[in-house]
C-alpha cells in the first residue's frame, strides 16, 4: 500500500505541502501551490506525480483518480481558495507499478522532478520553492521499462494522418526503435490496427470524428488527439531529418505526404512526451502495398492467430509455434505471423533459412543454445538512447555481443543460405564495443549506476584510489602510523579520531617534546595538548582525511562518468548493434521453426504464382497439440484441393477445377476443425514457416477472410445474426481472385428458410462474382443440390459411422454430401436428459416423415404429437401474433391494392385468375 508523505519523515528532503503553509482561509497561495498549479496547467489531460522528497504526490481531481484507481488512501492537506486539498502519494522507489495500473486503467500521467536539490533553493531564500518540471510523460504507447512491458510483445505506437484522402500509418516501438509506415486508406485502417495491435493510436486534433476514436478504440487502444500543427507535413519532414541526420528524407525511401505527416505526428509525440529527449529510432521502414496478406480484425480472431478466442495467448496458432528462446526473437515471430507475406521470394528467403537449420540439426542445437545466454539488446539500447538506461543495459549489449560474435564465428564455417550469412555479418565487427564494455563493466553489475559497483577495477586509476580509501580507510591510515612512528622515533605513536578533530596524531606528553621543535615539528602540526598527552596532524593526514571523507562520493562521480562515456560509445554504434539484436531475433525465429518443422514432423511448403490450393494429409496445429497432450485419439489427416485454374490441382489432367469446396457433416465432426486448418496453413506458409501437413501447394493468398456465425456484440448494440451479415456482406464486397474464403454456418443466426436462403445466396456469389477459393461448411444439406448446378463447386463431407444408436466421429473428410445431422446423437453424447433425446427423436421422425408427405402434412402430425404428450400440452398455448406483426402474403398485399368499385367485370375475373394462380397449387 502506498504511504503517505504527511509525516514529515517521508519527505525529509522536500519543501512544504503546497498548502501547509498557506494561512488557512484567506485564499492566499503558496508559492508552492502556485508553481503547482502552474505545472498541472500544462498537462490537464494527464495525472500530475509532483516529486515531493521520496514521494510522487497527487492532488486535487487527481488525487481523487489515482486513489480510487490504485485502491490507495485519500488524505486531505490544508485548503486552498477555502476548499480542503485532497492529497494521496506514492513512494518513488515502487512508482513503477501504480504507474502501470494507472497506465492500464486509461490514465496518462505526467512525472514532475526535482530538478535541484531542495539545499540549492534553501541559498535563494528561506521561502524559495525547489525547481520543478515534467521529465516525461507517461502513455500507453511509448514505455520502456521493463516492469512496465511485455517482453515477449511489441509496444507500438501508432499515428495515422490523412492528406486529401490519401491515409497513411505510421507505428513505432519506442523500446526497441523500430519504425514503420505503410499507405493506410480509412476503410483500411481496422485490418492494419488489428494486425498491429497498438496501444496507442494518434489521430489529428482536426479529425473530430466520434467513428474514427470508436474503430481505434475497438482494436483494444487509446485514442489520443495531437494538434493540427504536429501533422504538418513539411514541418514533419523536417522533424523527421533532424532526428535521423539526413540532409533528405529520401535517402530512406520515396515517401508520400501522408506517410510523412503520419511519421512526423509520431515523433512529434514522442518529443513532446520525452520532453525533447530524441530516441533511438530507426530509420523508417515503408511497407509495399499488397506485401502482406489482408487479414481483417474479425478473420483474425476467428483463426486465433495471435491471440485465443478468450483474449489470452495460449490456445492460440502463436503459442502452439512459438519456440523463439529470445524475447525479441518472440517478438518478430508475432509481427511475421500477424502480417504473412505475399512476396514469392521474400517466403522462400525465409524457408531457406528454416531449412538449413532443419538439415544441420547440431547448429540448430548450438545456435539456440548461444541464444538462451543472449540478453535483451534492443529494449537496453532503447533505454540507454533516451538517458534511461544504467549499467544492466550496458552489460546486456555487452554479453548480447558477446554472444553474437561467437554465433557468427559458427555460422561462418557453414555453407548457408543468404538470409543467414546476412545474419552473421550484422553479427561481426563489434569486438572493439564488446571488449570496451567487459573491461570497463563488472560481471554483474547493478541495476542503478547510483548503486554504485559497475565499473570494473583497474580500469581508472581515480576510481581505484577512491574505492581503496572508501572500502580500506583504517588500513591506509595504519600504514601511515607506522610511517610516522618510524620518522618520529616515536614507537607509541598512534592514530586516533574523535568527531571534533576527526583523524590526529597522539603521542604522550614526554615523546611530544622532540616532535614540537625542528626538523619533525615542519612534518607535526600542533593541535592540542592534554595532561598526558599531545595530538598532531600533518598536512598528508588531513589531506588523506578529506579523500577518505570524500572517498565514496569520489567513486560514485568517476563510476558516473565512465558510466556516461561508455553510454556515449553504445550510442555511437547504436544502429550497428540494433541490426546485430535484429539479426538474433531473425536467428531465433529460423532455429524456432526448424525445431518446430522437426518435432511435430511439418512440411516445406511450395509457394506458387497460381491460385493453386493443394493440401495433403494437412492438420491443425492447435488441435493436433491439444489431442497430443491429452493422450486420446490422435488428429486424422485431410486433403484439400481448391486450386481454381485448370490443370493446377491434384487430380487427374482435364478435370474442371473446384475452388468452391461445401462441406457438410454432423456438428463435433470436425468440419470447424478442418475450415481453419487450411487457413493457418496459407498463414504459416507465407509467414515463412513449415506447414503441417505431410505436403502444400499454394498459389499465394492475398486476401485471408474467416467467418462463423457469429457471436454476439452487445458491445456495439448488435445482434448475433446482424454481426454475421455485416460481416459477410465485408467478405462479398471485398474477396477478389486471390483471396481464401472460410465460411463456417453462415445464415445459422435467423430462421431456418432465411438462413438457407442467405446461404444459398452467399455461396453462389462467392462462385459467380468473387471467384475466389472457399470452404463453406453448413448444416442446410438442401444447398448440396447446387453442385449440379455450379461447375465450381464440389461437396465434401464429413464422415462418421452409426453403432448401436450413437454416432461415431471418423474426423474424414469424404468426397460427397452428407446424409443426414446426427443432432439428436450429439445432444445424447452431452448428457442431455434420456426423455428430452427420446421426445426430441420421436419429434424429428415425426417432422421427417411430415417433410415426405409433403410441407401441410409435417406441421399438423407435429401439432398431433404434441398434443398427445402430456408434458408439452401442460404447457399453454403462445397467444396469436397480432396480426400486424405478421408480414402480408403476397396474395394478401395484391388483394388489399385493389379497388373493386373501379374493376370491369373482365377486370375483376382477371384478378382471380391472378389470385388462384398466386395460391399455385392444382
Ligand atoms: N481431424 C481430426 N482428427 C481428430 N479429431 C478431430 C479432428 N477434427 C476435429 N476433431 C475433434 O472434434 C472436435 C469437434 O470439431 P469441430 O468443432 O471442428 O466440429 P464441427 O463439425 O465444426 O462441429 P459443430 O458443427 O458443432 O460446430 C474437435 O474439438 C476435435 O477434438
Amino acid at each position: 500500500m502506498a504511504r503517505h508523505a504527511q509525516d514529515p519523515a517521508a519527505a525529509p528532503q522536500a519543501d512544504p505541502a503546497p498548502a501547509a503553509a498557506a494561512p488557512a482561509d484567506t485564499g492566499a497561495v503558496t508559492p508552492m501551490m502556485a508553481q503547482y498549479l502552474e505545472i498541472k496547467g500544462r498537462y490537464p489531460d494527464a495525472l500530475l506525480f509532483y516529486r515531493m522528497g521520496d514521494f510522487y504526490e497527487l492532488f486535487f481531481d487527481d488525487a481523487v483518480s489515482a486513489a480510487a484507481a490504485l485502491d490507495i488512501a485519500l488524505t486531505k492537506r490544508g485548503k486552498h481558495l477555502g476548499q480542503d486539498i485532497a492529497m494521496c502519494g506514492v513512494p518513488v522507489h515502487s512508482h513503477e507499478n501504480y504507474l502501470l495500473q494507472l497506465i492500464r486503467k486509461g490514465f496518462r500521467v505526467a512525472v514532475c522532478e526535482q530538478l535541484e536539490d531542495p539545499a540549492e533553493a534553501r541559498k535563494r531564500g528561506s521561502k524559495s520553492v525547489v525547481k520543478r518540471d515534467v521529465t516525461r510523460l507517461v502513455t500507453p504507447g511509448t514505455l520502456t521499462e521493463d516492469a512496465l512491458l511485455d517482453a515477449r510483445r511489441h509496444n507500438y505506437l501508432a499515428a495515422w494522418a490523412e492528406i486529401r484522402g490519401e491515409g497513411a500509418l505510421a507505428w513505432l516501438d519506442l523500446s526497441t526503435g523500430d519504425f514503420h509506415v505503410a499507405d493506410c486508406p480509412r476503410a483500411g485502417l481496422g485490418p492494419l490496427l488489428a494486425r498491429l495491435a497498438p496501444s496507442e493510436v494518434l489521430v489529428s486534433e482536426a479529425a473530430e470524428d466520434p467513428a474514427l476514436t470508436e474503430l481505434i478504440e475497438e482494436a483494444g487502444a487509446a485514442a489520443t488527439p495531437l494538434a493540427r500543427a504536429a501533422w504538418d507535413s513539411e514541418g514533419a519532414r523536417l522533424r523527421l531529418e533532424t532526428l535521423f541526420a539526413v540532409k533528405a528524407l529520401d535517402a530512406f525511401g520515396g515517401f508520400s505526404r501522408a506517410q510523412v505527416a503520419a511519421m512526423g505526428g509520431a515523433i512529434a509525440y514522442v518529443e513532446l512526451t520525452q520532453r525533447g529527449r530524441l530516441p533511438l529510432v530507426r530509420p523508417p521502414m515503408a511497407e509495399a502495398p499488397g506485401g502482406t496478406m489482408r487479414i481483417d480484425a474479425a478473420t483474425r480472431r476467428n483463426l486465433e492467430l495471435t491471440r485465443s478466442m478468450s483474449g489470452g495467448r495460449d490456445g492460440s496458432l502463436l503459442a502452439a509455434v512459438d519456440r523463439s528462446v529470445t524475447a525479441a526473437g518472440a517478438r518478430l515471430l508475432e509481427a511475421r505471423l500477424a502480417s504473412p507475406s505475399t512476396d514469392r521470394a521474400e517466403i522462400a528467403d525465409r524457408l531457406d533459412a528454416v531449412a538449413a537449420l532443419i538439415a544441420d540439426r547440431r547448429l540448430a542445437e548450438d545456435i539456440r543454445a548461444a541464444l538462451r545466454r543472449a540478453p535483451e539488446m534492443e529494449r537496453a539500447l532503447s533505454r540507454l538512447g533516451l538517458g534511461r538506461g544504467g549499467p544492466r543495459d550496458l552489460a546486456a549489449i555487452r554479453d548480447g555481443l558477446a554472444q553474437g560474435a561467437s554465433l557468427a564465428d559458427r555460422l561462418g564455417a557453414e555453407d548457408l543460405p543468404p538470409r543467414l550469412t546476412g545474419v552473421a555479418s550484422a553479427l561481426e565487427g563489434h569486438d572493439a564495443l564488446t571488449e570496451r564494455l567487459e573491461t570497463a563493466l563488472v560481471a554483474e553489475p547493478p541495476l542503478l549506476i547510483r548503486d554504485g559497483g559497475a565499473v570494473a577495477a583497474g580500469l581508472d586509476p581515480e576510481l581505484d584510489e577512491a574505492r581503496e580509501l572508501r572500502d580500506h580507510g583504517r588500513g591506509v591510515i595504519a600504514g601511515l602510523q607506522s610511517g610516522y612512528a618510524e620518522t618520529a622515533g616515536v614507537n607509541a605513536l598512534k592514530i586516533k579520531h574523535n568527531n571534533v578533530l576527526g583523524y590526529f596524531i597522539e603521542t604522550s606528553a614526554l615523546h611530544a617534546e622532540r616532535m614540537l621543535k625542528p626538523p619533525l615539528s615542519e612534518t607535526f602540526i600542533h593541535r592540542q595538548t592534554l595532561a598526558n598527552a599531545v595530538r598532531f596532524t600533518t598536512v598528508e593526514l588531513s589531506d588523506l582525511e578529506a579523500r577518505i571523507l570524500n572517498a565514496g562520493a569520489r567513486a560514485l562521480e568517476a563510476e558516473k562518468k565512465i558510466f556516461e562515456a561508455l553510454c556515449a560509445e553504445v550510442l555511437e554504434a547504436a544502429p550497428a548493434v540494433a541490426r546485430a539484436a535484429k539479426a538474433l531475433a531473425e536467428l531465433d525465429l529460423a532455429a524456432g521453426l526448424a525445431q518446430l518443422a522437426v518435432e511435430q514432423d511439418w512440411t516445406r511448403p511450395v509457394l506458387e504464382a497460381g491460385r493453386a490450393f493443394v493440401i495433403e494429409g494437412g492438420r491443425h496445429p492447435v488441435v493436433e497439440q491439444a489431442l497430443r497432450r491429452q493422450g486420446g485419439q490422435a488428429f486424422v489427416p485431410n486433403d484439400c484441393d481448391l486450386s481454381a485454374e485448370p490443370g493446377e490441382g491434384a487430380g487427374e489432367a482435364g478435370e474442371p477445377p473446384r475452388p468452391v469446396w461445401l462441406l457438410t457433416g454432423p456438428n463435433m465432426a470436425g468440419k470447424s476443425t478442418f475450415l481453419r486448418q487450411n487457413a493457418l496453413i496459407a498463414v504459416l506458409a507465407q509467414m515463412g514457416a513449415y506447414v503441417p501437413a505431410a505436403s502444400a501447394r499454394i498459389g499465394v493468398v492475398d486476401q485471408l477472410f474467416s467467418r462463423v456465425g457469429a457471436a454476439d456484440d452487445l458491445a456495439r448494440g448488435r445482434s448475433t445474426f446482424m454481426v454475421e451479415m455485416v460481416e459477410t456482406a465485408a467478405i462479398l464486397n471485398q474477396a477478389g481472385p486471390g483471396a481464401l474464403v472460410i465460411l463456417d454456418e453462415i445464415g445459422r443466426g435467423t430462421a431456418t428458410y432465411d438462413g438457407l436462403s442467405i446461404a444459398w445466396a452467399t455461396l453462389e456469389h462467392l462462385h459467380e462474382s468473387n471467384r475466389c477459393r472457399a470452404l463453406f461448411a453448413t448444416h442446410y444439406h438442401e444447398l448440396t443440390a447446387l453442385a449440379d448446378r455450379l461447375p465450381g463447386l464440389r461437396n465434401a463431407t464429413m464422415a462418421v459411422r452409426e453403432w448401436e444408436g450413437d454416432v461415431v466421429f471418423l474426423h474424414e473428410v469424404r468426397a460427397g454430401a452428407a446424409d443426414r445431422s446426427y443432432g439428436v446423437q450429439v445432444a445424447r453424447l452431452a448428457g442431455l436428459p434420456v426423455s428430452v433425446v427420446e421426445r426430441a427423436r420421436t419429434v424429428l421422425e415425426a417432422l421427417e416423415e411430415g417433410d415426405r408427405q409433403g410441407a401441410g402434412g409435417g406441421g399438423a402430425r407435429a401439432k398431433a404429437l404434441i398434443d398427445d404428450l402430456p408434458l408439452f400440452a401442460a404447457v399453454p398455448a403462445p397467444a396469436p401474433r397480432a396480426p400486424a406483426e405478421a408480414a402480408p402474403s403476397k396474395l394478401e398485399a395484391r388483394l388489399r391494392e385493389a379497388a373493386p368499385d373501379e374493376l370491369t367485370p373482365r377486370a375483376a375475373l382477371d384478378l382471380v385468375y391472378e389470385l388462384r394462380a398466386m395460391l399455385g397449387g392444382d
